[in-house]
């Protein structure tokens, strides 16, 4: 397939570290047992590392080592709420006692990724390997400006995904990753109590009390650790999200928002209705996610612990 980044292939640990892909599941099974919410940690940390400065692991790199006044990558206001780093640590550290410096960190968050999606009962999605990491991360500054905001659009959402070469279904799709996972008070709150044009307006009275009885106004301590659920069955990965998006229950902005806009509606109650179709649509879209500006052949390096650049 010619639209896989150059240095990229189905094969590329077959002949190195053939037990790679058995390593990352078998590493990951008590992971998602003991803690249902590490799918959807795991699924996001892709994103989040993909955004800024591509798929590099440049997210995994601590905060502490940098004699720099500038806070790195993950301080970010917009990593808020990124967790289970350690496991991709757990898995390379087991990784690196079998093929030592072959696998990248990079890599091993995408195959992750991929595991949290199939685990959840989602499409097993075949990804192309060679990645390898970054010597830095981005600073917090950068991955802000990289990142997409809790009052992103349909409309900056569709350019954000055009960039990585997704067409206005992968992106539908891509939002589909919203059937995982949770969602901070903090980040609705203005949504729900300082409404503008369709965000609060639109959404469904009873689940507008549901989330305000969630996330009461005016107890700031309470704001930065409450949540609510993205879909309701927020531990599997099924096409609930866009039935509930299409019941007016987009928890996000932009999730109330798909089935709105006129160029992604349709799409919405196809993925409804049919829940291949999504799945279908979902792989390709990470598929491109997951090209986004990696480094590979003699770029980059591959590090021996991931959280942490040896020099
Ligand atoms: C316009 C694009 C997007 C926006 C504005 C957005 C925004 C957000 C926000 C604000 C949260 C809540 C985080 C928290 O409060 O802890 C969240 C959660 C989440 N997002 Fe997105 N997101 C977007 C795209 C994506 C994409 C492309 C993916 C995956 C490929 C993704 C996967 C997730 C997951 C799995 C969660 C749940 C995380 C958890 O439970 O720990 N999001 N998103
Ligand atoms: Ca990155």
């Amino acid at each position: 397939n010619n639209s896989i980044p150059k240095g990229l292939s189905y094969n590329f640990y077959n002949k190195t570290c053939p037990q790679l892909e058995d390593i990352v599941r078998a590493t990951l099974a008590p992971v998602f047992t003991n803690d249902p919410t590490s799918a959807a940690a795991l699924l996001r940390l892709m994103f989040h590392d993909c955004q800024v400065q591509g798929c590099d692991a440049s997210i995994l790199i601590d905060v502490s080592n940098s004699a720099s006044l500038e806070p790195p990558e993950l301080g970010a206001k917009k990593n808020f709420g990124i967790r289970k780093r350690e496991s991709i640590n757990q898995i390379k550290s087991r990784i690196e006692e079998e093929c030592p410096g072959l696998v990248s960190c990079a890599d091993i968050i995408v195959l992750a990724a991929r595991e949290a999606v199939a685990i959840s009962g989602g499409p097993r999605i075949i990804v192309p390997l060679g990645r390898r990491d970054s010597i830095s991360a981005s600073s917090s500054e950068d991955a802000d400006a990289s990142l997409p905001a809790p009052d992103f659009g349909v409309d900056d959402a569709l350019s954000l995904f055009a960039k990585l070469g997704m067409t206005t279904r992968e992106t539908v799709a891509i939002m589909g990753s919203h059937t995982l996972g949770v969602t901070h008070c903090l980040n609705i709150m203005d949504r729900l109590y300082r409404p503008s044009d369709v965000r609060g307006s639109n959404m469904d009275p009873r689940f507008e009390a549901l989330l305000k009885f969630s996330c009461p106004e005016n107890i700031p301590f309470s704001q930065n650790i409450s949540f609510v659920l993205n879909d309701p069955s927020t531990f599997i990965f099924d096409n609930l999200y866009y039935k509930n998006s299409l019941q007016r229950r987009g928890v996000l902005r932009i999730d109330a928002e798909l089935p709105l806009n006129t160029r992604t509606a349709g799409i919405v109650e196809q993925f409804a209705a049919n829940s291949d179709d999504f799945f279908q649509e979902f792989g390709s879209a990470f598929l491109k996610l997951s090209y986004a500006g990696v480094l590979t052949g003699n770029h980059g390096i591959i590090r021996s612990m991931c959280n942490f650049v040896d020099n």
